[in-house]
């Protein structure tokens, strides 16, 4: 079974909304893995507009299952998960000012820099994924940084499964068979949702985790609403 790890950036920016602690991201992931999730992915950006540097730490606690924390491996990144250790750290290439992650890694160009970063996390027992598009050579030199894992970039996966073009899949099939036979894990995440997740686990082989969070916090949002406002029209009777 692939697992479910459930990122809870978007929490904590409803948190950050209204500058309280509601909702509390501490809470939402002891639920989530209540309710079965197993693992909590949060991607802490430099300027903490979801999740706070200082919410890694309140979460360490009681993250039970699988914690993920993803990033840019610049050094207040390193720093923070060095000092967390995480079960797993994904090496995200996000620049500064990204509205979100956009891209995978060079794996070719940034090798070096990579291997060395693994190096250190993997030392520490950190398991490392590193975020890639799905291309074999972007692949190849995955397996050459000495990562644990890969995480594929499902955003063009699921930008095309939405315009009726199932065909997007067969790229990741290719990299997720090459991935395996050169000793990778596989994790895949972005835009990942309950309209695409069926097809695309079944159609990836080794398909170890999904981390998943912006369309998994919209879907709770519909899901829940019907209950909240018939109990709030119950209690204005
Ligand atoms: C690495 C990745 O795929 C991203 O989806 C990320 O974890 C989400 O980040 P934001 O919540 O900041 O968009
Ligand atoms: N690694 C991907 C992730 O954690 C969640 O991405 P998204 O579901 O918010 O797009």
């Amino acid at each position: 079974m692939t697992k479910l790890s459930v990122n809870i950036n978007k929490i904590a920016t409803l948190r950050n909304a209204r500058g309280g602690d509601a909702p509390n991201v501490v809470q939402v992931a002891k639920d989530v893995q209540r309710f079965g999730a197993a693992g909590v992915t949060i991607h802490p950006r430099p300027d903490e507009r979801h999740i706070r540097y200082q919410d890694a730490f309140d979460l360490k606690p009681v993250v039970y299952t699988e914690f993920n924390i993803e990033g840019n491996p610049i050094d207040k990144f390193l720093d923070l998960v060095l000092q967390i250790q995480p079960t797993q750290a994904t090496l995200v290439p996000d620049a500064v000012d990204a509205i979100t992650s956009n891209a995978g890694w060079d794996t070719l160009k940034h090798r070096d820099f990579l291997s060395e970063v693994i190096t250190e996390l993997k030392s520490k027992g950190i398991r490392t994924s590193i975020f890639v598009d799905p291309d074999v050579r972007m692949i190849e030199g995955a397996a050459n940084t000495g990562t644990d894992r890969i995480e594929l970039y499902t955003e063009t996966f699921a930008h095309q499964y939405s315009l009726g073009n199932k065909e997007a899949v067969k790229p990741y099939i290719e990299c997720a068979h090459l991935a395996h036979e050169l000793g990778l894990g596989i994790n895949a995440g972005h835009d990942l949702s309950l309209q695409n997740i069926k097809y695309f686990k079944d159609s990836i082989p080794n398909l170890l985790e999904v981390s998943i969070g912006h369309a998994l916090i919209c879907e709770a949002i519909y899901d829940g609403l019907e209950n909240v406002i018939k109990s709030y029209l119950q209690k204005l009777q």
